[in-house]
């Protein structure tokens, strides 16, 4: 058995950036960005009105004192002439501030009648001018490698930047094990159950960036799971759920094994998940995990997303994980690191009672894993401990 460290990073030795592909502005949300981005353009382009009213000389602005309106400046169509001594020009909320202008004047602060305008309240000291690039200028980066948010999104668009280069999503095929498995909406026998951890993973890895393939379910025979295998195809990473363990049924390594599987690990000091598996398949790497339903989900999240992300260019973080007091108190712990599903009672934690990892209605309830560190003594109630936001 390995520590959960050593997996991770032999995990992530398995794959590497995938390539860069261009995409319309309108494509890219939660994409990675590969290359940085430089804004074409400053933002505004102008000296910008903020508000709708009058643009003046700010040095003649003060309260009672009178303007002619000369002209109108609104967005997309400035005035072309220059704002003169003693004169005003109408000016709407995005408009270029026209020359000789330096102040504008809200509306609500001005009394009109006819050309002439008096300024009837105290315009006070903010201009209500946007300067020009205060936005951003020409040049500004965006920096890569970024997943882009919505306003990400926005930004370059206002940047002029039609197109970006983003990492190509990676392909995972997901390939579930076992006689005992129908899929939802079918009818079970009595013997069987319906599979869940497929859905819960695509799920998962899709959130993260993964173009996932669900491949049919393999019976637990050699010839059905070396059919399947073929249906992967293609993927970057291929992950199986379930038929990891030792029983006469667990067929998963042994066929992979025989396909060209070059192991890198089998077992890993973690509760639950300790028998994960992984390893280089050809062209692609392979992750095999315990199909307890709760155990692949927490293998999914603690191995495969960062797999996942690496993939994408995006930069290692190993689990960045936060402190919390207890809310109960927890016994010695054994040599593995035990993952336990908790939730929040005000600011302190409290991992379930029932941490067996066939409990999907637990880890739907959790809000965090709690990391009992292996061999760690008893905890008691308020010691803080390490914890992961699900
Ligand atoms: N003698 C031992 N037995 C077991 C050990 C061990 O060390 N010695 N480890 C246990 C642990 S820990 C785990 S975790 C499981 C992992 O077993 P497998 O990866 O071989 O998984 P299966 O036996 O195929 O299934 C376990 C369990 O999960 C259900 N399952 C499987 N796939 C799915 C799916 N896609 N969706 C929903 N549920 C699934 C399956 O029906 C079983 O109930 O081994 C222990 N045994
Ligand atoms: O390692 Mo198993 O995942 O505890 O049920």
């Amino acid at each position: 058995m390995i520590s959960v460290a050593d997996a991770r990073a032999a995990l992530l030795d398995l794959v590497k950036p995938l390539d860069v592909e261009t995409l319309r502005l309108a494509d890219t949300a939660g994409r990675v960005l590969a290359t940085s981005v430089s804004a074409r353009r400053d933002q505004p382009p102008f000296d910008a009105s903020a508000m709708d009213g009058y643009a003046v000389n700010a040095a003649e602005v003060e309260q009672h004192a009178m303007f002619k309106v000369v002209g109108e400046a609104a967005a997309g169509h400035g005035f072309q002439g220059r704002v003169g001594a003693g004169q005003a020009v109408r000016i709407f909320t995005g408009a270029p501030v026209p020359q000789g202008a330096s102040f504008v004047v809200i509306q609500e602060d001005v009394h009109r009648k006819g050309d002439l305008i008096t300024l009837s309240n105290d315009p006070g000291t903010n201009s209500n001018i946007r300067a020009r690039g205060c936005d951003f200028a020409v040049g500004q980066t965006v920096t890569a490698p970024r997943r882009l948010s919505p306003a990400d999104v926005a930004l370059l668009a206002a940047m002029n930047i039609a197109e970006l280069p983003v990492r190509r999503r990676p392909v995972v095929a997901l390939l579930s094990t076992g006689d005992e498995l129908v899929m939802p909406g079918q009818t079970p026998g009595p013997d069987q159950i319906i599979v869940s951890n497929t859905f819960g993973l695509k799920a998962l890895l899709e959130q993260h960036g993964a173009e996932v393939r669900v491949l049919p379910i393999a019976r637990d025979t050699d010839s059905a799971l070396r059919t399947a295998f073929t249906l992967a195809e293609g993927a970057d990473l291929v992950v199986t759920i379930g038929g990891a363990s030792v029983g006469d049924h667990d067929l998963v390594a042994g066929v992979a094994q025989s396909l060209g599987l070059e192991r890198s690990f089998y077992k890993v000091a973690m509760r639950p998940g300790k028998p994960l598996m992984a390893g280089r398949f050809g062209p692609r790497a392979m992750v095999g995990l315990p199909g307890n339903p709760v155990s692949a989900m927490v293998c999914g999240r603690l191995f495969v997303v960062p797999m996942v992300e690496a993939m994408l260019g995006l930069p290692d973080q190993p689990d960045r994980l936060k402190r919390a007091p207890l809310a109960i108190a927890l016994p010695r712990n054994g040599p593995r690191a035990h993952y336990m599903r908790a939730m929040w009672t005000g600011d302190r934690l409290t991992p379930f009672d029932n941490q067996d990892s066939s409990l999907l209605s637990v880890l739907a309830q959790a809000e965090a894993l709690v990391l009992h560190p292996p061999n760690a003594p008893a905890a008691a109630v308020d010691d803080l401990v390490e914890y992961l936001t699900l």
